[in-house]
């Protein structure tokens, strides 16, 4: 079962995505959008460290190990953890789109329990466009790109300007990400360079 919601059933005059002529060329390592992200920054101790690289088109592959301090029972991924892991790859697409985007539905499929010490490869891709909503599907496989699937996942992202961050986000995060210059470029230069 995957994808049955209707809210993740792209209108029937979506559009294709478009990879942006600016996207990261196929097989760059994106790096963290944020050091200080769950899924993928480098400074959460406890974090993801979700690594991700653009592919072909409007798709993303990424590895993420599962540690000792992910489990939910024992020796086992907890599946919120699964979950972030697909957030987050889902997520890094927006880096194709130049487009910041924010997790409107995530529907997950949890279909082979993950152990500790496993490498989860994972893949995913946009699959329509609609004014600000983006629809996506990923999934997650134990041990190697063609290994089994373990998680899969179907989203709705919907875009947001960089403001939603300024207007929602605690004080003193919002004052440090906007003391780094690269931060702030960035996220500004996906709205005025679309
Ligand atoms: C200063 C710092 C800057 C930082 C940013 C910098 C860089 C970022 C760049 C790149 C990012 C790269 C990688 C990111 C990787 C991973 C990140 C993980 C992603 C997350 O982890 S992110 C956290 C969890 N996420 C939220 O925290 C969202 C909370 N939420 C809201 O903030 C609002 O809810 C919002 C904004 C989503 C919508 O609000 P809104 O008012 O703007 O729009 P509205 O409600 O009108 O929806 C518009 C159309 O979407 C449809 N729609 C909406 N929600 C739906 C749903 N759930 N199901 C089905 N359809 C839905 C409506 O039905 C309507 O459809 P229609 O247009 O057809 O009527």
């Amino acid at each position: 079962m995957s994808g049955t919601s209707p809210g993740l059933t792209p209108p029937a005059d979506a559009k294709q995505p478009a990879r942006h002529a600016d996207a990261p060329a196929p097989g760059e390592l994106l790096g963290a959008h944020y050091d200080q992200c769950f899924g993928c920054g480098g400074d959460q101790p406890h974090g993801l460290h979700l690594a991700a690289r653009a592919g072909e088109g409007v798709s993303i592959t990424a590895e993420f190990t599962v540690r000792p301090e992910h489990q939910g029972a024992p020796g086992l991924a907890h599946g919120g953890v699964l979950a972030t892991a697909l957030d987050e790859t889902l997520g890094s697409l927006n880096w194709l789109l130049r487009t910041i985007a924010v997790t409107g539905r995530l529907e997950t499929d949890f279909v082979r329990p993950v152990p500790v010490g496993t490498t989860l490869h994972l893949a995913a891709e946009v699959t329509a466009v609609a004014g600000r909503k983006i629809y996506s599907t990923a999934t997650g496989r134990i041990g190697a790109p063609d290994g089994p699937v373990a998680v899969r996942a179907d989203a709705l992202f919907i875009e947001v300007k960089v403001d939603h961050f300024i207007d929602h986000g605690r004080e003193e995060e919002i004052r440090a990400a906007m003391e780094d210059p690269d931060q702030i470029r960035r996220a500004r230069a996906f709205e005025v360079n679309p």
